[in-house]
């Protein structure tokens, strides 16, 4: 992929960008098959990879520059462009539908007069009162998120609601402008902090949730919840684990880490049951509100590969409850038969390993964005062997990918 603002040193977060895909793609297997080194026998899919460019389903723009001419981007990385205002609205890794969507938000800035916020780090560690915070202006980030159909979901991430009025009064405007605008909200983070985002979610717009439409499962994000960023990746990914699942056939699983369900979903089947656990109680409304719409589809409906009956009596046995997910395995003496894991890149740590470890579950299927915790979970589940896995180029153009792992319990 070419890149302007990487040739010019402007923006440098496409870190592989002079190393060729394909290579890129062999060094992120070698990568994994040395930290997963001491498992001699696991068979590896090849690996999945999506487009190189135009994949990513979300941007996190910062906003620089002023009320009468925004900045959507990033403020540029040491070098030549250090501390500058970046324009990244025609980043290659962005669909054209969601690169479109960039200048009516620039334009929903300057009439809303919605400042910009001065991200500068403080000096001397100084505190900053909420006086010369107000000062430094309101918008910090615009996030926004593209659905297979076409469909947005746009965040403002505000320093307070002091604009919120003004958004509101110029949202009739925004929907003719962005006829694919689905959610509009407003963040309020009023912290000088590097965490994107804070805890109070303001929802402007009538719909409340973007259905995401997945392997022909509609999924409903609602603008708090985790979703996987590249969206034809990870449909490959949820495919695969629903592969291996049907292979084993559980008769019960875990979800842990579940997000808006994506994984228990796939892997539902009439008979089995499933419990998705997570820590967003804002993922666990989206993930319900699903299972309850596959629960009432319409009799001539089919979804995948399944018609309205398979569902109903498949997604009866589904639940999804919001809890920590290590709280919620130590907290019980029942066992599933599989358990699937999807972690942030911390990974599950020892705790819940040690309790997978000690279980009766017999297969685990870890999906991690991050090896390196992978391999370090790995040691505290010595009965639990990875026998196949696959690397998902999730992430071109960077070092990070995504890996799944069937691991089996050894005999005693
Ligand atoms: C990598 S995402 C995976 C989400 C989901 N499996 C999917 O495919 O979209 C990790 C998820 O773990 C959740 N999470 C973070 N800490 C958690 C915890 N202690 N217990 C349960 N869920 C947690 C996050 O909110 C996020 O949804």
């Amino acid at each position: 992929m070419q890149c302007p603002h990487y040739d010019a040193g402007r923006c440098r977060s496409c870190t592989l960008l002079d190393i060729a895909r394909p290579q890129q793609v062999r060094d992120k297997q070698a990568h994994v098959a040395e930290l997963l080194a001491a498992h001699d026998d696991v068979t590896w899919l090849p690996p999945v990879v999506g487009p190189e460019s135009g994949f990513r389903n979300k941007a996190k723009m910062v906003v620089t520059g002023t009320v009468e001419d925004p900045v959507l981007g990033i403020v540029g990385p040491p070098g030549p462009y250090a501390g500058q205002s970046v324009d990244l609205t025609d980043c290659g890794l962005y669909p054209p539908a969601l690169q479109e969507a960039f200048a009516p938000l620039a334009e929903l800035v300057t009439r809303a007069t919605i400042r910009p916020y001065d991200l500068t780090p403080e000096r001397d560690g100084r505190r900053v009162t909420p006086r010369d915070a107000a000062r430094r202006g309101e918008l910090k980030h615009v996030l926004v998120t593209l659905s297979a159909d076409g469909e947005l979901m746009v965040r403002l991430v505000l320093r307070s609601t002091e604009a919120v009025a003004r958004i509101r009064k110029h949202l009739p405007w925004l929907h003719a402008r962005l006829p694919a605008l689905a959610v509009l909200s407003v963040n309020v983070q009023p912290a000088h902090a590097a965490v994107l985002e804070g805890d109070e979610e303001i929802v402007l717009t009538e719909r409340a949730t973007l259905p995401m439409r997945v392997d022909g499962i509609t999924l409903h994000l609602r603008p708090q919840s985790f979703f996987q960023t590249n969206t034809g990746v990870a449909a490959a990914l949820y495919r695969q684990a629903r592969d291996w699942v049907e292979e084993i056939d559980p008769a019960s699983l875990w979800d842990l880490y579940c997000g808006v369900g994506g994984f228990a979903l796939h892997c539902a089947a009439p008979g089995r049951s499933v419990t998705g656990i997570e820590i967003s109680a804002e993922a666990v409304a989206s993930a319900t509100t699903t299972a309850a719409e596959l629960a009432a589809l319409p009799a001539a409906a089919v979804v995948g590969d399944q018609d309205a009956a398979w569902w109903r009596d498949a997604v009866a046995g589904v639940r999804f409850d919001a809890g920590d997910a290590a709280g919620f395995a130590l907290g019980t003496d029942d066992d599933p038969e599989l358990v699937i894991v999807n972690p942030p890149r911390r990974g599950i740590g020892p705790d819940l390993a040690g309790r997978l470890e000690a279980s009766r579950v017999r297969h685990v299927l870890y999906s991690s964005c991050r090896a390196q915790t992978l391999a370090s979970d790995l040691k505290h589940m010595p009965s639990l062997r990875p026998r196949r896995a696959v690397l998902l180029d999730m992430f071109p153009q960077t070092g990070h990918y995504e890996v799944l792992t069937l691991l089996e319990r050894v005999p005693a």
